[in-house]
């Protein structure tokens, strides 16, 4: 039988999704399922790891049954995941030791504090390209080890594993056959050091951690093994594409050129500019990443994570109850000509690039009499747009690079107002494509590049655009809008280490 398919597997921080795609790399199926979020305690978040897999087995089944395919016409499988959620589990019986701890976890920032004290910040930068921040697995893993009972002894012993979620996917996916992650997600971890390519012994032993725990360090585009016979009806499907979801959207949205920049409007934004063979050392807040390890070669990039995005919409809908769905943001929005003075900081976890404050809470501020829901909308889709262009200013600092243009994808990205809100804020054009789902897409690339479906050059031609948005705002206007912007963000730093 022809093997005609392409199925990524886009683990992402609220849902599983599968997504088929055929030979064009058009999207054939997509069948997804959302997942229980746990918050034990404030700013802890938690997901059940046996959930995931469960779900993203579900998906990856439904899309083929839904849509009368049979397991043996794939020819490969992408996988791309939300990056540094951290799971420790035990190598023999697959059960994990406790709930994956999130990547919007801030339960490590004391730990995080003791490393500055230590005056360890300069080389996790050099090393690692990261900041000191509770945001990594690193810190994440150290807590598993301090507090979940057993668990140091047990990995001192050899007999557990650790992993992001591509990690805990190809093993399960594979019954325990490859305990493998990417260059991307490597570098996520705070463990990695992205010069040399290797795990760094001065974090390892920083941070206390078994070296035994962490996987093995692969390219994002080559065969790591294939599907344990009993998932998917004895089809053996090879496995073979790894990227963390962001890096996966740079490669989805064909940025393979240097300076080329996307933004992805999720639960949080993502904003990656392609720095080629060389790492940049950012001195503006941003974090130096790998993008992807392929056809012999790394590449690098320059990464602004701002960890609430679209989420602020959420709030809005759901604690809030201004709006009754994420839609309805725009119509509201596009009631009133601007915020009428309102800007709200979604602080909620603190601010990631460029700011870096853990201790950062929400505020809105320049509420008057006269405010209405519509401005508090307006106010809440702006603040997307702002966050945005304090990690594009940094990055142009930091590359010496002017943006020309901005891609633009995630599931945000539908809302018009906003986004014409962001051309106008950064005077440039911009770019949404056809297909939005640039995530799946990029780990569908680089699995159907690995079995020589694709090549490179193949991919870049089959990016199309679906609407570009132009600047229409007068210069001096954006300058006063985003001066009150820069004035509330400071208003609202280090909030909870304040007395005062
Ligand atoms: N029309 C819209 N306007 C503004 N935000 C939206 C709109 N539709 C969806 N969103 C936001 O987009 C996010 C979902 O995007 P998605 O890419 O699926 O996120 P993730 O992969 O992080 O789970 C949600 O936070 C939601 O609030
Ligand atoms: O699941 P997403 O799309 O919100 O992405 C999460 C990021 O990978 C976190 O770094």
């Amino acid at each position: 039988m022809d093997k005609q398919y392409i199925m990524a597997l886009d683990q992402g921080t609220t849902s599983c999704r599968a997504i088929l795609f055929d030979r064009d790399a058009n999207i054939v199926g997509i069948a997804q399922k959302e997942f229980a979020q746990y918050f034990p305690q404030p700013g802890w978040v938690e997901h059940d790891a046996m959930e995931i897999w469960g779900a993203q087995m579900g998906v990856a089944r439904e899309v083929l049954e839904t849509h009368g395919i049979k397991p043996a016409a794939v020819a490969a499988i992408g996988i791309t995941n939300q990056r540094e959620t951290t799971l420790i589990w035990d190598r023999e019986t697959g059960k994990p030791v406790h709930n994956a701890i999130v990547w919007q976890d801030r339960r490590t920032a004391p730990i995080c504090d003791e490393l500055k004290e230590r005056g360890l910040e300069p080389v996790i930068r050099e090393t690692t390209g990261l900041v000191a921040d509770a945001y990594f697995s690193g810190t994440k893993i150290r807590w598993l080890l301090d507090n979940v009972p057993g668990v140091r002894e047990r990995a001192e012993r050899g007999e557990l594993l650790f992993g992001t979620m591509d990690a805990w996917l190809v093993w399960n996916l594979t019954r325990g056959a490859r305990h493998v992650t990417d260059y991307s997600n490597a570098s996520r971890t705070m463990l990695y050091n992205i010069r040399t390519l290797e795990w760094d012994e001065r974090m390892l032993d920083e941070l206390g951690i078994p070296r035994s725990l962490l996987p093995e360090v692969r390219p994002s585009s080559e065969v790591y093994g294939t599907t344990a016979t009993e998932m998917f009806g004895g089809a053996e499907i090879p496995i073979a594409g790894i990227a963390g979801d962001q890096q996966a959207a740079l490669f989805g949205q064909t940025c393979f050129e240097q300076g080329m920049v996307k933004n992805t409007y999720g639960t949080g934004c993502f904003l990656l500019m392609n720095t080629g063979e060389a790492p940049v050392p950012s001195k503006s807040g941003l974090l130096t990443t790998i993008a992807w390890g392929i056809d012999g070669r790394v590449e690098y990039a320059l990464e602004g994570a701002i960890f609430i995005a679209g989420a602020a919409v959420q709030w809005l809908r759901d604690e809030l109850k201004l709006i009754d769905s994420a839609e309805d943001s725009e119509y509201y929005a596009g009631k009133v000509e601007d915020s009428g003075g309102v800007y709200v900081v979604p602080a909620f976890a603190g601010l990631g690039a460029p700011y870096w404050d853990m201790y950062s809470r929400g505020a809105i501020f320049g509420l008057t009499r006269g405010t209405r829901k519509e401005h508090i909308t307006r106010a809440t889709l702006d603040s997307l747009a702002y966050q945005t262009k304090d990690v594009i200013d940094a990055m142009q600092a930091d590359s010496g690079i002017t943006l020309k243009t901005l891609r633009v994808d995630g599931g945000a990205v539908v809302n018009n107002v906003m986004m014409q809100f962001q051309a106008d804020m950064l005077g440039v054009n911009v770019e949404r494509p056809t297909i939005t789902e640039s995530t799946a897409l990029g780990a569908a690339y680089l699995a159907g590049i690995a079995v020589g479906m694709w090549n490179k050059n193949d991919v870049v031609g089959k990016c199309a655009l679906e609407r570009t948005f132009e600047p229409n705002m007068d210069p001096a206007l954006r300058a006063q809008r985003y001066k009150g912007w820069k004035k509330a963000v400071k208003r609202t730093m280090h909030w909870e280490k304040d007395d005062e």
